[in-house]
């Protein structure tokens, strides 16, 4: 099949939705992440036309399986081959049709154009035919020209991970699977090096952007409604980051001070790291794992923005040969690669990409790379244990399974009465994430 082409200057409205078509069918077809295949799709459009072609193609991932009805509904025979592009860009008409307060002629004109700048300028009958059968047979819009859309069974998720998730969370699947498909809050960590987080807020205030502090970690502000970064006071001078609020907890449970070797394992972009090195003027460099050269660069890129430092290898964590000098860490945290059906919400793509044989590669992964750690900490030392999964087998059963082969390990409470700590999805309005702390004897 050839790869449909990239967008073309045309009219900015029809640019923007075959820009989302485009993005989605690399994700689907080609298997490519959605944070990958969208800055590709969109690299010549205007600022506007990026948010309105990332708006619908990550609104159309998150009610996929609804679209695909509706659409496929109404076509003859199903798009393949050099016109599959179409079937993606149908999507994209049936999303706004629905869920985007656009009216209904602009949606119907713009996408029907959008076949043209996809160089599918013969099939604009088609588009068009197709997105007014919809029309034609759609529940009346409301003022904001949303319409119902039809109710999934599986709630817009694929069946595996449905039946894991009532295998794994029972009858907190339902709230699961509803706040998968919302809209992330927009999460900021300030920078205690250079503001209290009252200064911050105080500082947000003053620009007129509506945000409020966290009860329990410590850095950690929301924004009632999310807005460019460039919108942020002190933002390109380091005061603050975008990271979830559950994520930022990693540098409370991870109990460590300035005198500690510490190790962060599996670093990149190096939310984690950042957040350890903002807090503490380390005696000894910190040290960071991670495998993928490229994601590295984004470590760098977080590290000259805030002028920090840490000593970054890049290598395979599981091979200690490959990057341990020999002296052992005080405190390590493992940040293991997984599932992220923590973090659908904020990466609707996952829900499409993942595969239930994915889960059972990870489990094995995340134990490989902890039983090497284990080599690699001091008696007495602690290795934090995380995960933005909420499944079990990469969380309480991976950490159970290595307190029964390592007798020098035990597990300290993460909080009063909770030995480990799996947050859910929306839970305190955060991400769905795990912790475990192991200790290991002196
Ligand atoms: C969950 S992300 C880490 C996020 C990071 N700790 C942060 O806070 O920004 C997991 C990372 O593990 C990396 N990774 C996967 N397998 C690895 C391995 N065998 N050794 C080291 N890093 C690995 C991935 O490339 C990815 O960047």
């Amino acid at each position: 099949m050839s790869e449909p082409n990239k967008t073309e200057s045309k009219g900015s409205g029809a640019a923007s939705r075959a820009a989302a078509a485009t993005a989605l069918f690399q994700v689907l077809e080609k298997g490519e992440s959605l944070s990958t295949a969208l800055p590709n799709a969109t690299a010549t459009l205007s600022a506007s036309d990026k948010r309105l072609a990332s708006a619908i193609s990550y609104g159309v991932l998150r009610v996929l399986p609804t679209l695909n009805k509706l659409v496929g509904a109404k076509l003859q025979q199903p798009l393949k081959g050099k016109l599959k592009i179409l079937h993606y860009l149908l999507l994209v008409g049936a999303y706004q049709l629905y869920c985007q307060r656009i009216k209904d002629h602009a949606t119907v004109s713009a996408t029907v154009e959008s076949a043209a700048v996809l160089k599918k300028r013969n099939n604009k009958a088609l588009v068009n035919g197709v997105l007014r059968q919809l029309l034609r047979e759609a529940p009346e819009a409301n003022d904001n020209f949303e319409r119902q859309l039809p109710e999934d069974n599986n709630q817009n998720h694929p069946r595996w991970l449905v039946q894991q998730l009532e295998h794994d969370h029972g009858n907190k699947t339902e709230v699961i699977l509803r706040e998968n498909n919302q809209h992330p809050p927009m999460w900021l960590r300030v920078n205690e090096r250079q503001f209290s987080r009252d200064d911050y807020l105080r500082q947000l205030q003053a620009e007129g952007i509506e945000a409020v502090a966290d009860p329990q970690a410590r850095n950690a502000i929301r924004l009632l409604t999310p807005c460019s970064v460039d919108k942020l006071p002190g933002f390109h001078e380091g005061a603050v980051s975008v990271q979830d609020r559950s994520a930022q907890l990693a540098a409370d449970y991870l109990n460590v001070d300035a005198s500690h070797r510490v190790l962060d394992c599996c670093a990149a972009p190096g939310g984690k790291l950042l957040h350890l090195l903002e807090r503490h003027a380390f005696d000894y460099p910190v040290q960071a794992v991670e495998l993928d050269a490229n994601r590295i660069e984004r470590i760098k890129e977080n590290l000259t923005r805030q002028q920090l430092f840490a000593e970054v290898h890049c290598a395979d964590a599981a091979d200690t040969s490959a990057w341990w000098d020999g002296k052992s860490f005080d405190r390590i945290l493992l940040d293991a690669p997984c599932s992220a059906t923590g973090v659908i919400r904020r990466h609707p793509d996952i829900k499409w990409l993942r595969r239930q044989s994915d889960i059972s590669e990870l489990a094995e992964l995340q134990g490989k790379i902890l039983r090497a750690l284990w080599e690699t900490l001091a008696p007495g030392g602690e290795l934090l244990y995380a995960t933005c999964s909420i499944l079990r087998d990469e969380n309480q059963t991976q950490v159970g399974a290595f307190l029964k082969q390592h007798s020098d390990a035990t597990l300290i409470p993460i909080e009063a009465n909770r030995d480990m700590l799996q947050i859910l999805p929306g839970e305190a309005d955060g991400d769905g994430f795990f912790y475990a702390r192991l200790k290991k004897a002196q």
